[in-house]
């Protein structure tokens, strides 16, 4: 096949940043997103109803010069201190679409994450009684626990727990990243999904580690062994609804992801669908990328599939070797590599 046309596809997973950076993060997902879920991990972090809304306006005014636009779907970051009042709030209003849970400490812009989990239960009772879905980071920080082993221990002492508590409550476990995760997602209630990346499809931790190590393929979750990916393979070109795309795009300037303590997070936003459709190119389920890509996601977020299509053709391009990023510049994922699907 040399062609294929989709019905045009959604991120439910995206960092867009926040001032200079964002002329550039949003012209990438303007390309050809319909819409994208934008993660609320600012510094500081975006908390309020109201402060959803000051940052949606910044999104759509870096986006104002551009030939498209894609609909920015606001989330909230929930503290220890979140209410039900901000919950009915954000219910209320119709930008704000999910609450996201970072455990505190347990990715870039995490500190002023959820420190106690108990103590959250009156929230996501509220949540659910509102039904304002929860999307989660899903990895523990405690110290003993082993950086492979986090996923999967969140799992099974936070994520069951929350979801057999919480039946109604619909939950999105977010770039899932183990065999772990799939087997859970899809043994769970209708009300249970993921996202995955294009990054957990394409690689896993040799590809980071064999040979010299690569900081540019180090995010959170940690990319796990080949056993893993193959299994996240599986999921995502299964057709299986439970399963949709979130690239997780998450830009770091260059000299921050190459030095001693390099930050968490790939940056796939200017080539998100051309990465999947190779990925899906490959296990030859071509046929399987719109469910993926387009419909599932807003199935899942009861909101109208996009009406429109877009096209990809098999058509190289070269990716660029750096991209900017305010006043520094980024190392996109497979910078100076050629890609084979193209966006018509
Ligand atoms: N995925 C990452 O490695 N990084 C993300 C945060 C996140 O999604 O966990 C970021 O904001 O940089
Ligand atoms: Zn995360
Ligand atoms: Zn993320």
């Amino acid at each position: 096949m040399n062609e294929i046309t989709i019905t045009r596809p959604d991120d439910w997973h995206v960092h867009l940043r926040d001032g200079a950076a964002l002329e550039q993060t949003c012209a990438d997902m303007a390309r050809y997103f319909g819409r994208a879920i934008v993660m609320p991990n600012l510094t500081p972090p975006v908390t309020s109803v109201a402060e959803a809304a000051t940052y949606r306006d910044r999104i759509q005014r870096a986006m104002a010069g551009l030939p498209r636009q894609f609909d920015p779907l606001m989330t909230l970051y929930l503290t220890d201190q979140t209410d039900g009042a901000e919950i009915q709030l954000a219910a209320a209003s119709d930008f704000v679409h999910a609450v996201k849970l970072y455990p505190a400490g347990a990715t870039t812009n995490s500190d002023a994450g959820v420190a106690e989990l108990d103590g959250l239960f009156p929230v996501l009772a509220a949540m659910e009684e509102a039904d304002l879905p929860l999307l989660i980071h899903g990895e523990v920080t405690e110290s003993e626990i082993d950086i492979f082993d986090r996923e999967k221990v969140f799992i099974d002492r936070h994520l069951a727990p929350i979801a057999a508590r919480f039946p109604g409550l619909r939950i999105v476990l977010e770039h899932i990243t183990t065999r772990d995760a799939v087997q859970f997602v899809r043994e769970a209630g209708n009300n249970v999904a993921a996202t995955i990346t294009a990054h957990h499809l394409m690689f896993n931790r040799n590809d980071m580690l064999v040979g010299g190590i690569r900081p540019h393929y180090y995010c959170l979750p940690i990319l796990k062994r080949n056993i893993h990916q193959n299994e996240l393979i599986e999921a995502a070109t299964s057709g299986n609804p439970k399963f949709f795309l979130g690239t997780d795009s998450a830009p770091h300037a260059r000299h921050r992801k190459e030095t001693d303590c390099g930050c968490a997070g790939v940056y796939t936003a200017h080539a998100a669908i051309e990465f999947y459709a190779a990925v899906f190119e490959e296990c030859d389920a071509l046929d399987k990328l719109e469910g993926f890509a387009s419909h599932f996601g807003p199935d899942f977020y009861r909101l109208p599939r996009n009406s429109d299509t877009i096209t990809l053709r098999k058509q190289a391009w070269p990716v660029p070797a750096d991209i900017p990023l305010g006043e520094d510049i980024l190392k996109p994922l497979s910078a100076g590599e050629s890609l084979n699907w193209q966006v018509a």
